[in-house]
């Protein structure tokens, strides 16, 4: 049984409280690890770690220096590769390909992509006139915000955790990271990284623990905590946010979707089928930007909805190691029940259920697992909950349209924004389309194409800021200016 405790100041540390909690497995619900539980005396000590290596040989490095210890990291990463692939399966139960393809390969990425930037990026600087025409001139300099809080989700733990402490770290800020209860191993072994390849004590801190009355809050009213990255569910934002302002601290919050995708009749139908199940079912449905209703133009309804229910009856379920194996299982049997009310909510509204909405016949191995069916519906009211609450598993409910304007308000009627996907041959109508509906991001006969330079968070429910490129050093560091009379 994996013993994981808490990385305080370069050491693994128990819980002061002598609490643990279990670790199990989506696949099989077996106990996979016990985990420390952080109290308030642990999330103090990494606080105040994070503070002190600020003053310490971190806060003092070269921008070179530093940018070469994060080199560094990603590199240890890429050398641990498998480490880290084998840790979030246990963690999630998804599927090999899924982990070496879309998830673990963005943890290096995280920390070279923000290492390149700030050695690069400009800062400002103006002349400007005076009275007595000797002129002054202005510059601009960027510092560092302080100690980050960087509160993580389960969905795709190390990518999201990187995503946050790879530009944090950049700007020459220190982190103390709360990772999900449901998935703490990725940033545990982030910390035999940090100290294999030199980063300095106190640097990169981890807590585990929970969110309400938990190392989470405690993390996030912590009054030497500078500013606080959150990604997760809309209504913890809302809680967050209020510990946030209890002190005054800058938010960065990436949270949930609802997102449309819209397959018009001139699509190319095998790309956009194919987008769409990637989207929908990717991950067992558990990504933020991925799909849980499709609009349809009329005269391809049907041709779409059958070619979906192919490929979602066409995944394999087990193990991730398992040869074959496409689709893993939710991450616990409490999102599992989240998901399965969902199920029960689409046929009491009245849905043609087109495939799923159960639970898979599993082997006895496999039975105690997160399973559920992938799913699609029809035949839906837009007011039915299905459709206007995030479910976050691996359903999309499937609506014709007759035109532009109309799926247009279609997609826009959410309180959420993240993401939408387009599918057109028609670019001209994909720009106007793009430029109408309500998101921070939008594909176009793609999904999930990352340029990690691009701006990155929602718009209303879904997010406060965003990160990504330069954006990232708008919430990472202070800009401060100087004006100097000539
Ligand atoms: N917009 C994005 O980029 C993005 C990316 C991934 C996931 N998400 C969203 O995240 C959600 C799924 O992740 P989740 O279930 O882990 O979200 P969650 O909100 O339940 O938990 C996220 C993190 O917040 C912590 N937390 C919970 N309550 C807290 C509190 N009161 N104070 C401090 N910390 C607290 C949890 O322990 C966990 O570490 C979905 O809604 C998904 O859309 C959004
Ligand atoms: O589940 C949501 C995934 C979000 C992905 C990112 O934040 C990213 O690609 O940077």
């Amino acid at each position: 049984m994996r013993q994981i405790n808490n990385f305080i100041n370069g050491e693994f540390v128990a819980s002061g409280i002598g609490k643990r909690f279990d670790k199990r497995s989506p696949v099989d619900n077996q106990v996979i690890a016990s985990i420390a539980e952080a109290g308030q005396a642990e999330v103090d000590q990494a606080v105040s770690a994070a503070k002190h290596a600020l003053a310490g040989e971190w806060g003092q490095l070269s921008t070179n220096d530093r940018v070469d210890l994060l080199y560094g990291v990603a590199d240890e990463i890429t050398r641990r590769f498998d480490d880290f692939v084998a840790a979030e399966m246990a963690d999630t139960g998804q599927p090999h390909h899924v982990m070496t393809h879309a998830f673990i390969p963005r943890g290096a990425a995280n920390f070279k992509v923000f290492a390149d930037i700030i050695k690069n990026v400009p800062t400002e600087s103006f002349h400007m006139d005076t009275p007595d025409g000797r002129g002054a001139l202005n510059y601009g300099v960027r510092v560092p915000k302080g100690v980050i809080g960087v509160v993580a989700p389960w969905n795709a733990p190390f990518l999201l955790m990187t995503w946050k402490v790879g530009p944090a770290l950049a700007c020459g800020n220190t982190v103390v990271v709360k990772p999900s209860e449901e998935t703490p191993l990725t940033a545990t072994l982030l910390g035999e990284v940090m100290n294999k390849v030199g980063v300095p004590k106190g640097v990169y801190n981890v807590i585990n623990g929970f969110g309400p009355d938990s190392a989470g809050e405690f993390l996030t009213r912590h009054k030497d905590v500078d500013a606080i990255t959150f990604t997760g569910e809309t209504r913890t934002g809302s809680t967050i946010m209020k510990a946030a302002s209890d002190g005054i601290r800058d938010v960065s919050f990436e949270m949930g979707g609802k997102n449309a995708g819209i397959v018009f009749a001139d699509c190319d139908l095998d790309n956009a089928v194919d987008g769409i199940f990637r989207s929908s079912f990717l991950n067992t449905g558990q990504v933020c930007l991925g799909t849980e209703r499709v609009y349809v133009e009329r005269p391809i309804f049907d041709r779409f909805v059958t070619a979906l229910k192919e490929k979602a009856e066409g995944v394999t379920f087990g193990r991730p190691t398992d040869a074959g194996v496409n689709y893993g299982p939710l991450i616990s049997q409490e999102h599992r029940e989240k998901v399965l009310s969902y199920y029960a909510k689409a046929r009491a509204d009245g849905a043609t259920i087109v495939t799923g909405g159960g639970v898979p016949d599993m082997p006895a191995d496999l039975a105690e697992g997160s399973w559920v069916q992938p799913t699609i519906w029809t035949d839906l009211p837009e007011s039915s909950a299905v459709i206007q609450e995030e479910i976050f598993g691996p359903c999309c409910h499937i609506r014709p349209f007759d035109s532009e304007e109309e799926v247009i308000e279609l997609a826009n009627a959410s309180d959420y924004g993240l993401a939408t996907t387009i599918w057109t041959e028609n670019l001209t109508r994909a720009h106007r389309v793009a430029g109408k509906v309500d998101v921070g991001i939008t594909w176009v006969n793609s999904w999930f194409l990352r340029d990690l330079r691009t701006a990155f968070g929602g718009a209303k429910q879904s997010g406060i800021g965003r990160e990504g490129g330069v954006h990232s050093l708008e919430f990472y560091t202070e800009m401060r200016n100087v004006c100097i009379k000539m």
